[in-house]
Parts: C-alpha cells; sequence; structure tokens
C-alpha cells in the first residue's frame, strides 16, 4: 500500500491567558489506506479537521499522536526530501502560494534545484515537458504569477507539485477560487495526470459534484472525527451519517438555486 494512516490524531494548544492553555482537538484517530490511481476526499463543516488532516500528511504539521507509512515504511524514518518528493501539496489560493515576485521559471526551477541533481539544461527540459503536461506553453516561464489567471496559476501550482515526480498529491479545495467551466476543466486535467503517473490524490472539498466525479472513497469529518466514510458511488447515494444527509441537502438546495 502507497500510503497507511493509523490512528491519527492533532491537538492544538494555545495560551488564551497567561496562565491558562485551551486545547483543541483538531484531528481524533483517523486512519485510512491509499494506492497508486486512488482518490479520497475528505469533506465536513468548516472546523471539522479536513485542512488539518491535510497538513499532517503533506508534514506541515506534525501529529500529536499515530503513525503515517508511505511504501510500508514510517514516515519519520523518510528523510524530509524523499518525502517532498513523494508527497506534494495544492493550496486552495494559488495567489497566495505563488512567490509574486518570482518568474513562473524560478517557481518551477525552484523544487528541482533544492532536491534533484539535474543540470540546468535538465531542468530546462523538465520544466517545459511539465508546463505542457499542465496545458501551458513553455513561453510561460518568462511570465509572473500576477500576469496569469486564477484557472492558470493554479495550472503553474499543479506544474510545480508535478515536478518532483511525486507519489501522493493532497490538495486543499484546489477548485474554490474557479469559475465553473475552468473548474470542470481543472477537474479534467487532475484526472488525465492522475491516469498518467499513477497518482493518489487526497482531495478537501465542499462541491459533492466535484467528490462524485473524481474520488473513489470518500471521508465525512465532524470535530475532527470520521463521522462517515466508505465508496464515494455508496456513502453519497445512500448516506447514513445525519452530517452526509445534511451536506447533500445542502447542496442540492444551492444547485436548485442555480448557486452552484
Ligand atoms: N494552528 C492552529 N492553532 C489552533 N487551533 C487550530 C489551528 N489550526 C486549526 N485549528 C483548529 O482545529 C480545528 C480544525 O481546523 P481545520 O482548519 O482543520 O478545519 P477545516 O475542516 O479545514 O475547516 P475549513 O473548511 O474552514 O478550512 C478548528 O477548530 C480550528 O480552529
Amino acid at each position: 500500500m502507497l500510503l497507511e494512516v493509523n490512528e491519527l490524531s492533532k491537538e492544538y494548544k494555545q495560551s488564551v491567558l497567561p496562565w491558562k492553555t485551551k486545547k483543541t482537538t483538531a484531528l481524533h484517530k483517523v486512519s485510512f489506506s491509499l494506492d497508486h490511481y486512488q482518490t479520497l476526499a475528505i469533506l465536513g463543516e468548516t472546523g471539522s479537521g479536513k485542512s488539518t488532516l491535510a497538513k499532517l500528511l503533506a508534514g506541515a504539521e506534525k501529529p500529536s499522536s499515530g503513525q503515517i507509512l508511505l511504501n510500508g515504511n514510517p514516515i519519520e524514518n523518510t528523510s524530509a526530501k524523499e518525502r517532498c518528493r513523494q508527497i506534494r501539496m495544492i493550496f486552495q489560493d494559488p495567489a497566495t502560494s505563488l512567490n509574486p515576485n518570482l518568474s513562473i521559471g524560478k517557481i518551477l526551477d525552484e523544487p528541482l534545484k533544492l532536491n534533484t541533481n539535474l543540470n540546468q539544461a535538465e531542468r530546462q527540459e523538465k520544466i517545459e515537458k511539465i508546463l505542457n503536461r499542465v496545458g501551458l506553453l513553455s513561453d510561460y516561464v518568462w511570465h509572473y504569477p500576477h500576469m496569469l489567471s486564477n484557472g492558470q496559476k493554479q495550472r503553474i501550482a499543479l506544474a510545480r507539485a508535478l515536478m518532483l515526480d511525486p507519489k501522493i498529491i493532497v490538495a486543499d479545495k484546489p477548485f474554490a477560487a474557479m469559475d465553473p467551466s475552468t473548474r470542470s476543466q481543472m477537474v479534467n486535467l487532475f484526472m488525465e495526470l492522475q491516469q498518467t503517473f499513477g497518482l493518489a490524490y487526497i482531495f478537501v472539498s465542499h462541491n459533492l459534484n466535484i467528490v462524485k466525479h473524481i474520488s473513489d472513497y470518500v471521508f465525512v469529518m465532524h470535530n475532527g472525527m470520521v463521522v462517515e466514510q466508505g465508496k464515494t458511488s455508496e456513502v453519497l447515494t445512500n448516506p447514513r451519517h445525519v452530517l452526509t444527509k445534511k451536506l447533500l441537502y445542502s447542496q442540492q438546495m444551492l444547485k436548485s438555486k442555480n448557486i452552484i
């Protein structure tokens, strides 16, 4: 199995007063496994722990307890460089995740410079190849983020994630800031890339239509816990937990009012 997660938990401690600490259990004993070509979607209301799970998987936060295994090895035994190569993260807002002072060429070159021994010509070749893979011309290396549309920026974020040939991409609401037509193009691109590279995806999303379309398995989270999980087709056609029913109902309401 490519990725195994065993009873992963995260507790945040904040000092609210000099003598008082507030504890928040953002994630409580979450377990699952995921293989190449598979997609897990994480659903849930705001504050339910979705982003925390995504950040723990990508190594942006440390778990309070539990274990992540990558190719059967505990992730703490994997070097930061190797983890960085294998698991990449994409965020909701590409405008803030791309450095506005760097050209696209430099943004895409950074992970290669830091994590590989490729020379300049080889890096250049790789950048052009990946840009083409995400549907952009090689000329984009000369552009700066502010010159691009939201959809193009998210393509660059995806290209940056692909630069190190990852096995897993964790995407935190990657389609949230897009208009419907750009969103469907991006969803298709993600699916195409999954077939080409055998990627495993973990998507945090609020959009049930997208979840239905792209994921094999789904989690519904509430207060840091997984309250319902299973095959997407089964969970979304026959929801058992009241929260899943509520999510489906609110999505239908938005759809009937042409809001989504
Ligand atoms: N750095 C932090 N310090 C303290 N508490 C945090 C921190 N990050 C998250 N939390 C808390 O952990 C809980 C889960 O937050 P998280 O961001 O994972 O939720 P979410 O489901 O992704 O929400 P949203 O859909 O709004 O992004 C929340 O109660 C949040 O306030």
